[in-house]
């Protein structure tokens, strides 16, 4: 019985690893979804669009290794909510970092690269993430292991040019009127996604929520 076969039998479907074809191109969104919000959206659309994307895979994580948890919710419910925002066709919805038993996105990403082989995976991510990447557990191999989109967020459109991995990887980022390109280029490779700006944010919905 193959991986993907005897995984099949035993996990629900929100902690399966969405299916691809060889060739497709596919954005891995990752994020924490406390609560998902309308940002996160435009995020995906996008990158969906800019990017020419077969699919956009919002990974779910079971929390972020940089964050506090006291207030995170349980990832099925994340990923419930999440699937209430993202139905679109070619938008798929999945908790499998918990079944991988990481949170680190290099990891992630290595386990995702040998299960599905031959498909071009991208990573994407808001530009306040851009800003704190090289905290990431070794950052320089998940540039080094897929392109990535950084799409861009309220406050966060200045840092982006005077981030470590902005400075690092400068010569392997491609212009925006080529981002079309980036899933089939070689890593490292980065595009800056400028769009229309949406100030939501997980940190605001949970403060209305208290009040
Ligand atoms: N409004 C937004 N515009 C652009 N990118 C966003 C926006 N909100 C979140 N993102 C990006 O989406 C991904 C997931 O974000 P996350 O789930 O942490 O949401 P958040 O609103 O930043 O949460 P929190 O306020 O709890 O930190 C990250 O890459 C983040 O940069
Ligand atoms: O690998 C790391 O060290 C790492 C550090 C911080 C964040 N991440 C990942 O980045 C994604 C965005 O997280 P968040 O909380 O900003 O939505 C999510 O998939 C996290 O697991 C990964």
């Amino acid at each position: 019985m193959t991986e993907d076969k005897a995984f099949s039998t035993v996990l629900p479907d929100w902690l399966k690893l969405p299916h691809a074809e060889r060739g497709n191109r596919i954005g891995l969104f990752g994020g924490s979804f406390n609560p998902p919000h309308s940002g996160h959206q435009l995020v995906a659309e996008t990158a969906m669009k800019r990017l020419d994307l077969d699919q956009v895979w919002w990974l779910v994580s079971p929390g972020n290794p940089l964050k506090d948890h006291s207030e995170l919710e349980p990832q099925e419910q994340r990923i419930r909510n999440v699937e209430r925002l993202s139905d679109h066709p070619g938008m798929r919805v999945t908790g499998h970092e918990a079944v991988l038993g990481t949170s680190y996105t290099a990891e992630t990403l290595a386990c995702i690269l040998a299960r599905r082989p031959g498909v071009r995976f991208v990573w994407i991510m808001g530009a306040d993430n851009l800003a704190s990447f090289h905290r990431w557990q070794n950052w320089r191999s998940i540039a080094s292991a897929v392109p990535i989109a950084v799409v861009d967020r309220p406050g966060a459109s200045l840092s982006v040019m005077s981030a470590p991995f902005a400075r690092v990887f400068a010569r392997h980022r491609i212009d925006e009127t080529d981002a079309v390109t980036l899933p089939g280029l070689k890593p490292p490779a980065w595009v800056f996604l400028r769009t229309r700006l949406d100030a939501a944010s997980s940190t605001n919905l949970r403060k209305l929520r208290r009040k």
